[in-house]
């Protein structure tokens, strides 16, 4: 047995910066990983996305300028498209790989299962540790329905050679909409079906409303209150099963792309020899992000209970973790607005309260809210829509919740994040002077009282 004094699982966002904290503080670390070195966000999340996202923007753009002074239209050329993008992402596993090596962290590749509350086992080879740290992420949810094995989940999504021209996506979230916007713009079709009555719903739903008029402008069909209940056919030609409000149909398609939720990642972990508890949202863990029924057992990013499955708040975990493990439990989690964007054209961010939680909240609460498609900002670029609400706290003058949609939405948000954490009175922002024209720049006609 290989004795460490920290032992890490995963090397995502959350997983290498705990393993690079505990190794700086001169801690010997190992790290796993089943699949190559380096985690979603770099190589089948966030970075590739934005890449995909950004060509569908330009092509967006040049559409609605058209037949207002721009002569040439934008295409995408997939391939050529997938090509770049694996610029960015091809080199990362051995980069990462190299990068323990100098740093002298003992990287092993294999899927890490627990064979006892301090040790996991990988392939052959089994290490002991002091403190072991869960950062497995999560993966594509089961949906327990016939032909399973047909759907595209989104990393090979955006490792197509080629893009079909029907697509389905199963699901009315992030990744329907991000994916639908840029596959249309590449010349797809798409049909998005969600089981819910609304798309999007961690969104503010009168901005989600104007994006989903936009995104139906565009010739994306949207099926609500749908369930898809089967797939069938061979892949290329393939049938999906839906289920809307009791009523059977279905829909062709050459490409079902899994866009329905990622759980935590716990499948191969075997929690149960380790006496580490969990739900369905992931690892159990206190206010320390440490496993109350095993101690040695720490748990941060996606594959935790806390927080939301996102980028930023896996990094600020993992500090959390590496700190409580270097120091003793003296950093709590604590509930903080984490901002969070969906990368369609236009943008929709959300931050803090929704109106809805805001208004439940018993404070006396203004909602500022306007769609804003005729405002120069929009209107310059000949956008299909754009808006805000504002939740403010009118006893305190301090903003509770922000929702914006719209072209710099994705850049503003964070402006508004910094006002909501550190109680920067809507007085302040209504006031401060911004660059023009920008999306800042608004804000003084967004907080007038
Ligand atoms: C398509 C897509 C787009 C996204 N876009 C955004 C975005 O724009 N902004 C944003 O903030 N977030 C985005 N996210 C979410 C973001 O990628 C995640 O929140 C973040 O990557 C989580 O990091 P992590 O370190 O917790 O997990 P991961 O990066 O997933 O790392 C976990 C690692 O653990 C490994 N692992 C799991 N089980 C085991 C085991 N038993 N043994 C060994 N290794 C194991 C996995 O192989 C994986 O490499 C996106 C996600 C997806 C899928
Ligand atoms: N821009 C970003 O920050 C970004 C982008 C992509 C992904 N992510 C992260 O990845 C996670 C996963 O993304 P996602 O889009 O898969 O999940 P999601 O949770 O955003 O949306 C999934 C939706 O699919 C619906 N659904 C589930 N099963 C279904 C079925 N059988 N038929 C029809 N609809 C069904 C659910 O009701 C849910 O609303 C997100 O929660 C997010 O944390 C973030």
């Amino acid at each position: 047995m290989q004795q460490f004094d920290a032992i890490v699982i995963g090397t995502g966002v959350a997983g290498k910066s705990t393993a690079e904290q505990l190794h700086q503080a001169g801690k010997s670390v190992a790290i796993i990983d089943k699949l190559p070195f380096g985690g979603t966000c770099s190589q089948r999340g966030c970075d590739p996305k934005k890449i995909l996202a950004g060509a569908a923007e330009l092509v967006a753009r040049s559409e609605r300028m058209r037949d207002n002074g721009l002569a040439a239209e934008a295409r995408i050329d997939w391939p050529e498209l997938i090509r770049f993008k694996r610029t960015f992402t091809d080199p990362i596993p051995e980069k990462t790989e190299q990068q323990f090596k100098e740093t002298g962290i003992t990287a092993f590749h294999g899927t890490a299962r627990f064979i006892a509350p301090d040790a996991v086992q990988v392939g052959d080879t089994q290490l002991q540790a002091d403190h072991i740290v869960i950062a497995a992420g999560a993966r594509p949810a089961p949906l327990g329905i016939p032909g399973e094995d047909l759907l595209t989940d989104s990393t090979a999504f955006m490792e197509l050679e080629q893009l079909p021209n029907d697509i389905v996506m199963v699901g009315g979230g992030y990744i329907a909409f991000e994916f639908a916007h840029v596959a249309s713009r590449a010349g797809a079709k798409v049909t998005i079906v969600h089981q819910g009555e609304r798309p999007l719903e961690p969104f503010d739903p009168d901005l989600v409303d104007l994006l989903v008029s936009a995104t139906e402008a565009m010739g994306i069909t949207l099926l609500l209150n749908a369930e898809v209940v089967s797939v069938e056919g061979e892949p290329g030609t393939l049938r999906v099963g839906i289920n809307q409000q009791g009523q059977e149909r279905s829909l062709n398609a050459s490409l079902v792309v899994h866009a329905a939720g990622r759980p935590a990642d716990l499948q191969d972990l075997d929690l149960d020899k380790a006496g580490v508890e969990y739900s369905d949202k992931g690892v159990a863990v206190n206010e320390f992000l440490q496993s109350p029924s095993n101690p040695a057992v720490y748990a941060c990013g996606d594959v935790a209970e806390k927080g939301l499955p996102l980028t930023p708040v896996a990094s600020w975990e993992a500090g959390i973790v590496g700190a409580n493990i270097l120091n003793g439990n003296q950093q709590r989690y604590t509930e903080t607005a984490v901002p969070s964007v969906v990368f369609t054209w236009p943008n929709l961010a959300t931050v803090g309260m929704s109106e809805e939680s805001a208004r439940q909240s018993g404070k006396n609460i203004r909602v500022s809210f306007s769609d804003t498609t005729d405002w120069y900002e929009s209107r310059r670029i000949n956008e299909p829509v754009s808006g805000y609400k504002l939740l403010i706290d009118d006893d305190n003058g301090l903003l509770m919740g922000a929702h914006l949609l719209g072209v710099g939405s994705d850049e503003l948000i964070n402006v508004l994040t910094l006002a909501i954490n550190h109680r920067i009175p809507v007085e302040s922002l209504r006031t401060t002077l911004f660059a023009y024209p920008t999306r800042a720049s608004g804000l003084a006609s967004m907080l007038k009282s």
